[in-house]
This record gives structure tokens, sequence and C-alpha cells, in this order.
């Protein structure tokens, strides 16, 4: 019956205005009641007396009453559902985002982006009709009803019993027809979010599919994808369409054998004229209660099928890497050793480990320069150490703590990160500066700026640090956008600096500024860097070679190349081979 268990559960943590909302609908079902009462008293009068019209006064003014009444409790219902469906709408919205922050970049880039984009956005608002629309049509269908047949019995038992007789039919059909609309909602919700792929992926991958010519490709994939979600949205409207159908039949034919019936025994004098028209003022409203319902049935369906998808993301909260409470300092990190040991890691659905029984110890103010294949899990260790993800096995500790037991804020205070792809966000140079650090002066913005060696070109923009930067920094060239991501990681200045060394530049006068910087950057700092270039692997403190996720040698240049081992035969000489 369209009653999801998640959903269920999120209504009982909002369940006030929901019980107000059915208080309201209770007493609407009995203005309903007194105003048709109060009407066949009228009629009866007017018919058949013949009255003054002071006499009808009180009367009619009791059914202007009832009526407004009914008006106001109804006006209620729906606003307090509106308020209960609203403030779920803000803790599915604040659960999802925050399930996703938690579960962090390893999640979102496993999983299809169009897909999360659709189920935050869309999924939120398909489920506002079951909670604003269904829930309540709902309610009123357990109470009307019952209101109406307990006033009906009293007055003309065979009306109440051919409406006992025939309501049944109303849930049957809903149930038959509601299993294949089940069906057809949740293919429309996969077409759905498949053409926000499609979408998504055009968008981001555009320059890509124009060099290799593919536009026209994916366009074509959009195409197919508009078809089908076309199709499936059709297949449901057909469905809703079929049962509105059934439902008003089942409704139009119940009222006219319960007229018919009350007009015959009427004309042969064996139903007074009061209760009879008074049942039959009332029948009509019995069968559009449950009519209703199945309209809202639809419309509450959607969001059945979009708790499933938001769910599927907030049962994953199991997999949020937990942290305890522990506040880090600088003088923490910046005195003891962060040691790995025996740390495995295998990403969800991959079979194979992306790193392996991987033990070593990053001594406090070193440089370790991380080197090995594609693929050898260089990024994976980078992660770990980010703490977007924990290890599967093994420990990584700080000093005699296990990382785990330091909380998250605190250890993102003490690491700056600065990717080889940075994200810049689309609002102005100060605002991307500021996510390093909220309290920076303007004075520290600008010695960031200026130990990134980007002062000078800041400076020379009309709008200066108030410039936009557009999304994913478009209106800045890449040098430019890696020396901001250095200038938040100056700004930060955090006493441990992971970074992943840029490869894209072949400018030589900007990669001699770029390491110019990264190195001011290194000084006095607990370094972990994906080392792509020889000299920065030369100059590090200590050399660590995965290969296949596992820690194949580690030491000095001078030591590794006393080896003659994998640095040697196959890094070493494949880097100077690419350099020369
Ligand atoms: N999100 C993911 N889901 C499944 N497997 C992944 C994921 N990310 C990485 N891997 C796999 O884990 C292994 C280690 O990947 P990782 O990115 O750490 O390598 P890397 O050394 O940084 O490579 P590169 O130098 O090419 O960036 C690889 O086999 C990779 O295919």
């Amino acid at each position: 019956m369209n009653i999801d268990r998640n959903l269920m559960r999120l209504l009982a943590e909002q369940k006030r205005p929901f019980i107000f909302s059915g208080i309201s609908g209770a007493a609407g079902a009995l203005m309903l009641v007194a105003q048709a009462w109060v009407l066949s008293g009228i009629i009866e009068t007017v018919f058949r007396q013949a009255p003054a019209w002071q006499t009808i006064l009180p009367l009619v003014g009791l059914f202007a009453l009832f009526s407004t009444l009914r008006v106001l409790f109804g006006w209620a219902g729906h606003h307090e559902a509106k308020k209960g469906t609203l403030a779920i709408r803000k803790t599915l919205t604040e659960r999802l985002s925050g399930t996703v922050a938690a579960l962090g970049p390893s999640y979102t880039r496993s999983g299809q982006s169009g897909r999360i984009v659709t189920t935050l956005l869309k999924g939120v608002e398909s489920v506002d009709a079951w909670f604003s629309q269904y829930i309540p049509q709902l309610f009123l269908s357990l109470i009307i009803p019952v209101v109406i047949l307990a006033a009906v019995f009293p007055a003309d038992w065979l009306s109440g019993l051919i409406l006992v007789l025939t309501a049944p039919l109303i849930p049957v059909f809903m149930i038959l027809i509601g299993k294949r609309a089940s069906a057809a909602t949740e293919k429309q919700w996969n077409t759905m979010s498949r053409m926000s792929g499609h979408f998504l992926d055009m968008l981001q991958g555009l320059s890509t599919l124009k060099l290799f010519a593919q536009a026209k490709t994916r366009r074509d994939g959009i195409a197919e994808a508009s078809e089908n979600f076309r199709h499936s949205t059709m297949q449901v409207l057909k469905i809703a369409f079929l049962s509105s159908l059934t439902l008003e039949l089942v409704g139009t034919l119940g009222t006219a054998v319960v007229a018919v019936s009350i007009g015959v025994r009427m004309l042969g004098g064996h139903l007074p004229f009061r209760p009879g028209f008074f049942a039959l003022l009332l029948v009509p409203d019995f069968y559009l209660t449950l009519r209703q319902l199945g309209t809202k049935f639809h419309a509450g369906m959607e969001g059945v099928t979009a708790s499933k998808e938001m769910y599927e993301i907030l049962d994953r909260s199991k997999e949020i890497p937990k942290a305890g409470s522990r506040e880090l300092t600088a003088t923490d990190i910046s005195s003891q050793p962060i040691v790995f040991e025996g740390v495995d890691y295998r990403f969800p659905g991959s079979d194979k480990p992306a790193l392996d029984s991987v033990s070593f110890a990053i001594e406090p103010g070193t440089v370790t320069a991380l080197t090995g294949p594609s693929g050898a899990g260089k990024s994976t260790l980078l992660n770990l150490l980010l703490r977007f993800i924990e290890p599967a096995d093994g420990t990584i500790s700080l000093g005699d703590r296990k990382t785990q037991e330091f909380n998250l804020d605190s250890w993102y205070r003490q690491i700056a990160w600065v990717p080889q792809h940075p994200f810049l966000f689309n609002a102005t140079i100060r605002e991307n500066l500021l996510m390093a650090r909220r309290d920076a002066t303007p004075d520290e913005i600008d010695n960031a700026l200026k130990q990134a060696g980007l002062l000078d070109m800041v400076r020379s923009l009309p709008d200066g640090l108030e410039t936009m930067i557009g999304e994913q920094g478009a209106r800045l060239s890449g040098g430019e956008a890696q020396r901001l991501s250095l200038a938040r990681a100056f700004l930060k200045d955090a006493p441990v600096l992971l970074l992943d060394e840029p490869t894209s530049h072949t400018d030589p006068i900007l990669e001699a500024q770029l390491r110019k910087a990264m190195e001011k950057l290194m000084q006095g700092r607990t370094v972990v860097m994906i080392a792509h270039r020889l000299e920065s692997i030369r100059n590090a403190d200590r050399i660590v070679v995965l290969d296949r996720g596992r820690l194949v040698q580690s030491g000095t240049h001078d030591e590794l190349m006393a080896d003659k081992g994998f640095y040697r035969q196959a890094i070493f000489s494949s880097i100077e081979e690419a350099a020369a």
C-alpha cells in the first residue's frame, strides 16, 4: 500500500504536525456530516412547510458556520502536513549531504555522479508528495468513510450497507494497479538517473568529446536516454490514468446504486425525506475520499522509489570512517612519527588490494617521496593520510595513538593538501583562498599570494581579489590554478603538507617558479609527496617505492641506487629516459 518503512520512520520523527493534520481531518469530517444534516433540514423545511425566511435563517447561519469551519480545518490540515513535510525535507537533505560528504571523495568517484546528484535533488523533491499529499489523504480515507458510515447507518441502514459492500473494491483495485505502477515508476527513475549521468558526463567531458569527434555519438546517447525516459513516463501516466478511470467508475456506480435505492424507497413511502436526503448528500464524499487516495497514491509512488535510492546512500553511513574525539595539536603532529603498520586497503567491489601490508614511518620534519608505477597505490596512501578512507587491516598511528582517535576537524587543521588538479570553486579569488583559513587577515592573504608568486598577477586584475574565477577556475590558466592552490597551503600554514607534484606544465619558466614556491612551502614541515621529477625524488629524506600495492623498497636515493633493485631498474631509469 505504498508504505515505505524508512519514510514511516521519518514520519515518526516529525509526528506532531501530522497528528495535528489528522485531528483537523477528523474535525473536518464531523463538519461535513453536520453540514449535510443542517442542509437536509433546510431543504425539508423549505419544501415541505414553506416557512417565512426568518424561520430558516438560524439554520442557514449554522450551515454557513459548518461550511466555514470545514474549509478552515481543511486548510489547517494541509498547512500542518506541509510544515511537517518541509521539516522532513530539510532533515533528509542534511543527512544525505552529510553522508555523502562523510563518505568522502572515494565514494563520489566510485558511484555515478549523475545518479548521486539526481538522488540528492530530485529524490528529496519526490518524497514531498508522499508526505504532504499521500499520507494526509491516507489519514482522511481512514477517518471520513468511518464518520460517514457512523452517520449514514442510523439514518438509512441500507445505504450504509451498500457503501460497506462497495468501498473495499477501491483499495483492491488500487493494490492490483499499484503493483504495476511501482515497477513502472522504478523504471522511470532509473532512466531519469541514466539521463542525468549522460548530461553530466557530456558537460564535464565536453573538450574530450569534441577532440575525439564523439560529441555527436554522445548526443545520440542522450537522445536515446531521453526517448527511454519519455516512454517510461508515458507508461507511468497510462497506469495512473487507468487507475483514475477504474476508481471513478466504482465511485459513480456506487453513488448511482445508493441514489436509485433511496429514490425508489422514498417514492414508495418506505423512507422519510430527511434521513434519505442526508445519506444521499454524504455518499459522493464517501467515494471522493477513497478516489482521491487513488490519485495521491500515484503522486506518492515516486517518493517510495526515491526513498530506496536515498536509503542506498544513507545506509552506507556504516562505511563512514570512525573518528574519535581527541584534539590533535600542531605540537603532537610535529613532534612524533606517523607510522604505518601492515596497512591493507581494498576498494569496495575490487578483487585486488590497492595497498597490501604496507609498513613504514614518516618522521616529523622530513620529506618523504612516494614513487612507483601507475596504479601502485600512491594516491591511496595519501587518501589514508587524509583519512578519506581507513585501513581495512593494520594501523596508522601518531606516536602511541591510532590516528582514528583524533577527531577529523582537528586532523584536517594540521594538514595542508596540494593535489595535482586543485579544485577551485566558482567564487572570488579571496573566497577560494579563505577556504584554507576563514580568519586570515588581508596581510596574510597578500603574503600567501606573494609566496606562491601570484600577487602581481592578482593585483593586475581589474577586480583584484574580488575577481570571479569561474567553475573549477575556468578563467585561470593551469599554472595560475596550481599557484592559487599553493597560496591556500601557505595561508593554512599547517605542520604537515601532502602534495601531488604537478606533471602537466611544460613551460620551463612556470615550472621553475612553481618549484621555487613549492620548495618554500615545504620548508620546516613534514612533507609526503607523490614525486614525479627526479630532482624531487633525489632530494627527499626518504623514498618509498610502491609496486602493485606493496612497499618494495624504501631509503634515500643513494641507498636505493646502491641496491640494484626495483628503484634503480625500473623507476630511476624510466624517469631519466623520459627527461632525456
Ligand atoms: N575508486 C576506486 N575504486 C576501485 N579501485 C580503485 C579506485 N581508485 C583506485 N583504484 C585502484 O587502486 C589501485 C591503486 O590506485 P592509486 O590511484 O592509488 O594508484 P597511483 O599509484 O596513485 O596511480 P597513478 O600514479 O596512476 O595516479 C589501482 O589498481 C586502481 O585501479
